[in-house]
């Protein structure tokens, strides 16, 4: 049995999640107990911060550094509260911050078809070191760093956990997160010949992000998010717009693939106002339209691109609380759409429990990444351990 703590802060930046855990077994026999989980909102003026940053604004790099130390101590902080009433634990899993991720690019492909590409980069801060030596506990972090090295696109990383934690014997399944981006894990039954290799998983597209945004413009930043999904649920989404969304390259490009706030940000959401302005639709109108257009990026990419239709779907996330945004996916895929929660992972906190194992799985010497998933040559051990 290892206690250990898992730490992250996702796309939308809403605050550190974090996740005690107990495990036990190491993969197909890997269980998870949660002891604790809470989320801890960053200081109104460190989240300013690193939105600035994730938009591309310029900062030098004594204030990238000063940056970096104060997501540390968020980080170590929430490590210590999480900890409050337990036994120490043994190893913290922290994710960090992701301010910049840029997926690889292919640059050509020679007369045999083999494609060269550029390495993919991709940037989390509050450094793992200072995480380490302020709660005195042994500290894996810059998980996605070791994949891009060997030519994967670092993301998503979480599919093997899921992998581990949420397949069924005998039904195909996808895991569906709806944090800032969406991503997807698809289990085959665990029944099937290496049901392990036919695992896949990829970046679907926005999920809150543009929601977010556009309920903070609608509002002058007096509201954040689209509570429960109840301003969009009053409007009626439209069709015409979606379709013309989903034409984006992003959708229409086999996996493996990841994206971020660098293409589903600001500058995104302002092309959907000015494309929005000639069907002169309602605030709520819009946010039912963006809503939808999440709703149709996921729905397109299970078509394209999964071997086959899961039996069931089981989201997490915090859009997995958007009862909307749940009731217009449940409509267009025609399968069960549940929650993780009711196959007994938390839906709020599956990320932070992931980079717990992910940690523990990094101390074990058992890789984190799927090749199939990150497009990396390998698979690799993932995150410095400090
Ligand atoms: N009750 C709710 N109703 C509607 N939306 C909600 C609710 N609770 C959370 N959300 C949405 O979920 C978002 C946060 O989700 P989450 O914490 O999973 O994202 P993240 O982990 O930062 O992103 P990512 O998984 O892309 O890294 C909020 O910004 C909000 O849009
Ligand atoms: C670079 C980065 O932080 N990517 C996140 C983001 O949020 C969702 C999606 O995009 C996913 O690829 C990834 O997170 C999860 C934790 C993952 O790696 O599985």
């Amino acid at each position: 049995m290892t206690l250990v703590v898992g730490l992250i802060s996702g796309t939308s930046v809403d605050g550190i999640d974090a996740a005690l855990i107990n495990i036990t077994g190491r993969t197909e026999d890997i269980q998870v107990e949660l002891l604790a989980a809470n989320t801890y909102p960053y200081p109104t003026d460190l989240r300013s911060q690193i939105l600035a940053a994730c938009k591309g604004e310029a900062i030098s790099i004594p204030q990238l550094a000063a940056l970096d130390d104060a997501i540390a101590l968020c980080f170590a902080q929430a490590a210590q509260n999480i900890q409050a009433g337990h036994p120490p634990a043994e190893l913290i899993g922290s994710h960090g911050q992701t301010v910049f991720h840029r997926p690889p690019v292919l640059t050509s492909r020679d007369v045999a078809g083999n494609a060269s590409t550029t390495l993919g980069y991709s940037l989390q801060l509050g450094r793992g070191a200072v995480i380490a030596q302020l709660t005195n506990t042994p500290t894996v972090s810059n998980f996605r760093a070791a994949d891009i090295a060997v030519g994967g696109h670092g993301a998503p990383l979480v599919p093997k956990v899921d992998a581990y934690l949420l397949s069924h014997l005998h039904e195909a399944r996808c895991v569906q997160n709806l944090g800032g981006i969406g991503n997807l894990a698809y289990l085959p039954p665990r029944s099937h010949v290496n049901w392990e290799e036919k695992v896949r998983g990829w970046d679907t597209g926005p999920a809150n992000t543009l929601l977010d945004l556009a309920v903070q413009h609608l509002t002058d930043g007096a509201q954040t998010y689209d509570r429960d999904g109840n301003w969009a649920a009053s409007g009626t989404p439209c069709h015409p717009l979606v379709e013309q969304w989903l034409n984006q390259d992003f959708f229409h490009l086999p996996p493996p693939k990841s994206t971020g706030r660098e293409l589903f940000g600001w500058e995104y959401l302002q092309q959907c106002l000015v494309d929005a302005r000639s069907y002169q639709l309602s605030a709520s109108d819009l946010l039912a339209t963006l809503t939808e257009f999440t709703v149709a990026s996921i729905v397109h990419s299970y078509r394209t691109f999964l071997p086959q239709m899961p039996e069931r779907v089981f989201l997490c996330g915090g859009g997995s609380r958007n009862l909307y945004l749940k009731q217009r996916l449940q409509i267009h895929l025609d399968i069960p759409v549940l929650t993780t929660d009711e196959a007994g992972l938390s839906a709020d906190f599956k990320e932070a429990i992931a980079f717990a194992v992910l940690a523990y799985w990094r101390q074990q010497g058992i890789p984190g990444n799927l090749p199939q998933v990150t497009g990396a040559k390998q698979a690799v051990l993932l995150g410095e351990l400090v």
